[in-house]
């Protein structure tokens, strides 16, 4: 489904250019669910956001289903975005304006869907937020937003679901209820989850671990899958 060959990402410092990935290789099946970790300024965002199509890469291939995503335009990019892909990031990006039935209906508003607010009606019941549906954002905690974004990304049962720290502007236990519904849904739907994470225990519940390591991306060897 998503393959990765000899892929090179550049930032050009002031002084200097920032190798962010080197030569970096993956291949990732339908259905699988990875988790990328590795340390600070590794480059795990860098890479979810190649893999979003949000950027272009120095160098090298970004493969998606068999089609090249470094060789299309910015519109053909959003219109690869709207159909599969789902994507969750650590601080919502919720649109403030909009409540949360609005806001999980827009994916499929944006699509023409028909049914877009009974479905996203729906999705909110998923996440426990149907009594919530009328509310803004800022009228919502922290963990209700994340779950009306998760909600949000999966509304149009997207094939690859991008998740960069999902809980990494949630406590504990909240963090814990998000990730626990973020594997369920991902579950119902079937798709492809690629979850960047700080936390150890959250890259353990996917069912490979792949780090990032001097610009490449190293499989861990010693992860053995055991949901
Ligand atoms: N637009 C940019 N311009 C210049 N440098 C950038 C840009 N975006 C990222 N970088 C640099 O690239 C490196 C990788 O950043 P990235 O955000 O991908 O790391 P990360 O592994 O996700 O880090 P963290 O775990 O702290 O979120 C960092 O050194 C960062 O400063």
């Amino acid at each position: 489904m998503i393959k990765l060959h000899n892929l090179c990402m550049n930032y050009n410092l002031e002084q200097a250019q920032l190798n962010v990935l080197n030569d970096a290789q993956l291949s990732i099946a339908e259905g699988e669910t990875l988790a990328i970790v590795g340390p600070s300024g590794s480059g795990k965002t860098t890479l979810l956001t190649l893999l979003a199509g949000l950027e272009q890469p120095y160098s090298g291939d970004i493969m998606l289903d068999g089609v090249k995503l470094n060789e299309l335009d910015v519109d053909s990019l959003a219109d690869i975005r709207r159909d599969k892909l789902g994507i969750i990031f650590q601080s919502f990006h919720l649109v403030q304006s909009l409540t949360a039935l609005g806001n999980v209906a827009l994916p499929l508003e944006i699509a023409g869907n028909k049914n877009s607010y009974q479905l996203a009606r729906k999705m909110l019941d998923r996440v426990g937020l149907a009594e919530r549906e009328k509310h803004y954002p800022a009228q919502l905690s922290g963990g209700e937003q994340q779950r009306v974004a998760i909600a949000r990304a999966l509304v149009h049962k997207p094939k690859l679901v991008l998740a960069d720290e999902p809980t990494g502007n949630l406590d504990v236990a909240t963090g814990a209820t998000i990730i626990e519904l973020l594997f369920s849904l991902n579950m119902d739907t079937g798709s492809t989850l690629v979850l960047v994470t700080h936390d150890d225990e959250v890259a353990r519940r996917c069912k490979r671990i792949v780090r990032l390591q001097n610009g490449k991306l190293v499989e861990d060897q010693d992860h053995a899958f055991s949901v």
